[in-house]
């Protein structure tokens, strides 16, 4: 391969922020009158971005949609409140990532992440975790007019870095992941460790086990 770069995705990749999320997503329903959901069902609704988690979120079922109804609105500002207020309380890196980071970094590799998360919770949370630096692209899920599945983050990371997109890994967890890469053009591996579902179904060029398998993939 002629990797010069990684575009990785956040959620259920680098970080297992699922506790944080669910707990938002609880305090939020918990403020309109609503019972808890068992985290493992707020896992199934993290990947489409916030506006999809707290419309499935108040809803309690994937299949809801966010049409930004006064009801989505206010659930979105309960839930804004309480993610802001708890970014990192158990938030933590998957196990290898920093070290993995750390590496492709000192090998010359470039970094990216391209998460649908909104940029109000991204960028304070790596600063939080103290990794902003690591990367020379972040793109959230509001950064551009376009999310994962679309290609726009890759090809604006692409554009970004002056690469072609052979030289471009994505690294991701979920079908979105897959299909953004696809239709960008690039190579994708997805970690087995994460959100997505049936992650050997979706297409992927790989899948992991452990990330710092990554490094399998690199010319040393
Ligand atoms: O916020 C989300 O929906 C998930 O974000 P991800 O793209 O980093 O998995
Ligand atoms: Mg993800």
């Amino acid at each position: 391969m002629t990797l010069r770069a990684f575009a990785f995705d956040l959620d259920g990749t680098l970080i297992d922020s699922i506790a944080d999320l669910a707990h938002a997503a609880n305090a939020a329903r918990a403020d309109l009158g609503l019972p808890p959901l068992p985290q493992a069902t707020v896992q199934g609704f993290v990947g489409d971005g916030a506006a999809s988690l707290v419309a499935r979120t108040l809803a309690g079922e994937h299949a809801a949609n966010w049409h930004g109804t006064p009801e989505q609105q206010q659930a979105m500002a309960r839930f804004d409140a309480h993610y802001k207020a708890g970014l990192t309380i158990a938030t933590r890196f998957y196990p290898e990532v920093q070290e993995t980071l750390h590496t492709l970094h000192e090998l010359g590799y470039r970094l990216a992440i391209v998460t649908n998360k909104p940029e109000r919770y991204t960028l304070p949370l790596l600063r939080e975790l103290g990794v902003s630096e690591r990367f020379d692209v972040i793109i959230g899920g509001d950064t551009l007019t376009e999310k994962k599945p679309s290609p726009l983050p890759l090809q604006h990371v692409l554009d970004t870095l002056g690469l072609t997109p052979a030289q471009l890994l994505m690294v991701g967890d979920s079908k979105n992941d897959v299909l953004a890469a696809k239709a960008a053009g690039t190579p994708s591996v997805l970690v087995s460790y994460g959100y997505g579902h049936d992650v050997h179904a979706l297409g992927a060029d790989h899948v992991i086990r452990f990330f710092s398998e990554l490094l399998e993939f690199i010319d040393q």
